[in-house]
């Protein structure tokens, strides 16, 4: 797979396993997408049908986003290892002890090291702004030092990498390591409607802050047609990939 596929995900959000394989078959004749699978399909099909798909050749990144006490995320990491998928989320509020926790289950249970499930930290939630984060959250911060705390705990934790908006990658780069995956959610073409997104970012400003994936949901699910808008947004990656040069 090249670079830029491998950089864009599609979020699957779709009522049904029959309805996500339809909207899949318009990528016959070419390479597979990445996909990743939120609650709606998730609790929809469950893990065999997650299995299956990791057994037809796609890369997957299951979103479940657990939460939960060390021993009940741990457990969860077991299961969800088994099925072989890239990458999972868990909540980095959960606590260091969760997130390693979370860590030693995925290397315990990886088929292989190289097929280990990769775990991803949810710093602040996209559709979360700075008003909300000291209103409703109780987090007296600015964004910017709610994430990179987070993102830090979660690396010092043993996470892969951090689920953040394209506004912070840079920063979380910085301060982590470069290979600290920076997972982007979040993202717009220029024009889209942001829907209940807060901290919104375009895929090309998302390269330039040294994000690794961009997570694009509705702009594609619910374009006329989703391989051309998926192909827009694969030109766009290349061109801004090939600005950093
Ligand atoms: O902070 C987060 C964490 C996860 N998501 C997920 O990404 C997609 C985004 O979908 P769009 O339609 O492109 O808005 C969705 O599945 C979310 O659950 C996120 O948006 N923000």
């Amino acid at each position: 797979m090249d670079q830029a596929r491998r950089q864009l995900m599609i979020a699957l959000d779709l009522p049904s396993g029959e309805e996500a394989e339809t909207f899949l078959s318009h990528w016959q004749g070419e390479e597979k997408p990445w996909i990743k699978v939120g609650y709606q399909l998730f609790y929809a099909t469950g893990p065999r049908w997650i299995y299956e798909r990791k057994q037809e050749g796609y890369s997957i990144f299951l979103d479940l986003k657990l939460h939960d006490i060390p021993n009940t995320v741990a457990k969860a990491v077991e299961s969800i290892s088994k099925l072989g998928v890239d990458f999972l989320t868990l909540h980095a509020m959960g606590g260091s002890e969760m997130m390693k926790r979370a860590r030693e289950s995925a290397e315990q249970f990886a088929s292989s090291s190289e097929c280990r499930t990769r775990l991803l930290a949810v710093t602040q939630l996209t559709s979360t702004h700075e008003k909300m984060l000291h209103d409703e959250l109780g987090i007296n911060s600015s964004m910017e030092q709610a994430v990179l705390r987070s993102a830090k705990l979660a690396h010092q934790a043993g996470t892969d990498g951090v689920i953040c908006s394209g506004q912070e990658a840079r920063a979380i780069k910085e301060a982590t390591e470069p290979s600290f995956l920076a997972v982007t959610p979040g993202i717009r073409p220029i024009g889209a409607s942001a829907n209940d997104q807060k901290r919104v970012v375009t895929p090309t400003a998302a390269i330039q802050a040294g994000a690794d994936h961009l997570v694009v949901g509705r702009a594609i699910t619910h374009a006329p047609d989703p391989l051309e808008a998926y192909h827009q947004i694969l030109q766009e990656i290349i061109e801004a990939r090939g600005k950093l040069r």
